[in-house]
């Protein structure tokens, strides 16, 4: 791996091999984007002389395309390295544009536009189905032929941090019930990969290779109320119950960080429909954490994901719906084969009838006021190196009066 001379960098999962993107601001200056390097963000416009990054989104890159993307992230990789003739010259200069994480402020890297969700997991399915849904079949018929989704809410992606005001909304307490408006009581959370597109597509058009599309992957946590989810989705599926937050986030790995991470994807029985076979492996080798309140409560795997990304690009778009610039679209919660690698509440508890022990001695069936969820993930670099893929956090608040 090549070394970096910015201090202590290699000694953390964000060198030279990472190198995410984000923006970020210090007090009283204009947003503006960077990349992560160590414990540090590095300043792009003044850098690479290129005001695009002078803007408070990635928007503006990201449009550029791939050709762009790979140029840029060689340039900054030489710029960083150790033993680079363009930094010893340089090199004061460089260091001025270094600025350490704790000076600023993260904002939203991307100003998203549409937002779609999707269900790939086949153990989240199974065991919100069952669930959800007791003595039908947990799978539809149409689960193993298509990569299920629903169009979110793109106004309320927030950045990590965001605090996560608890909503109210219908629900009823046993079916049967009248139903009430109140504070939702069963507040869940979900782990999920969200890919952000860069290149966009004209209407009436499919989208054609997924890393053409494609810039980079952020950490998700879709918010969801599952009293309200679950009393408000027939017949047309998720609404107000996951439409109040969604957090990324704040750093947007490039793909070609994630080169060593590559799986084929899990195998698929039956064979999908030929516009959604798999080209190349775009399985990804991530493994996500669930911290709540500080415990782990869980580690996700997302290599064990029975759709892939690039399958579900296809799918948002075989139909001519175009893509734009900053649109988020999400893996769906990222469960495993065990509980301990369930990606949320409502499955590791089992819908509150399993309640985790806490190590201060509390439990949680759902979340309750003043909690914390925090969502990490690494991923194999190169040279069995890891890269981190940032994090997303968030406190629950008392729905207002
Ligand atoms: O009705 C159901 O089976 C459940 C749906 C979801 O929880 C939707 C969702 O957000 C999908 C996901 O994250 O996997
Ligand atoms: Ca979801
Ligand atoms: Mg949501």
């Amino acid at each position: 791996m090549t070394p970096t001379w910015v201090p202590g960098a290699d000694a953390t999962l964000y060198t030279v091999a990472n190198l995410p993107y984000g923006v970020f601001s210090r007090p009283g200056e204009p947003a503006r984007a960077g990349v992560r390097i160590g414990d540090h963000v590095l300043d792009l416009a003044p850098v690479l002389h290129d005001e695009v990054f002078a803007t408070g989104s990635l928007n503006g890159f990201l449009a550029r395309g791939r050709t762009a993307w790979r140029d840029t992230r060689r340039l900054l990789q030489r710029l960083l390295a150790a033993d680079a003739k363009e930094v010893s010259a340089n090199r004061a200069a460089l260091e001025s544009h270094l600025i350490p994480l704790r000076q600023v402020r993260l904002h939203l890297p991307v100003e998203i536009g549409d937002y779609v969700d999707f269900y790939c997991s086949l153990e989240h399915a199974a065991n919100v189905g069952r669930m959800f849904r007791p003595g039908d079949e947990p799978l539809k018929p149409n689960w193993r032929r298509l990569p299920v989704g629903y169009h979110g809410r793109s106004g309320t992606v927030v950045v990590s941090g965001t605090p996560i005001t608890r909503p109210r909304g219908q629900r009823v307490a046993a079916p049967g019930d009248e139903p009430v408006l109140a504070p939702t009581a069963k507040l869940d959370i979900e782990a999920e990969l969200g890919f952000i597109v860069g290149t966009p597509t004209r209407l009436g058009e499919s989208a054609g290779d997924f890393a053409d599309h494609v810039f980079g992957v952020t950490l998700v946590n879709d918010w969801s109320a599952r009293d309200i989810q679950a009393w408000e989705y027939v017949p047309l599926g998720p609404f107000l119950g996951k439409s109040f937050a969604t957090s990324i986030s704040p750093w947007v790995t490039p793909l070609e960080a994630l080169e060593d991470a590559r799986v084929p994807g899990r195998e698929q029985d039956p064979a999908p429909l030929d516009y959604l076979r798999r080209h190349e492996p775009w399985g990804l080798d991530v493994s996500m954490e669930i911290m709540l309140n500080g415990d782990q409560v869980s580690s996700p795997p997302y290599r064990d994901m029975y759709w892939t990304p690039d399958q579900m690009l296809a799918h948002m778009t075989v139909n001519g719906a175009s893509l734009r610039t900053g649109d988020l679209y999400a893996s769906g919660t990222v469960s495993g084969d065990e509980p301990s690698r369930r990606g949320s509440l409502i499955e590791i508890t089992w819908n509150g009838a399993e309640p985790v022990k806490l190590s201060d001695g509390q439990s949680r069936a759902f979340l309750e006021d003043g909690d914390t969820v925090t969502i990490t993930a690494t991923a194999p670099g190169p040279g069995g190196t890891l890269i981190a893929l940032g994090e997303v956090t968030g406190t629950v608040l008392p729905t207002p009066a």
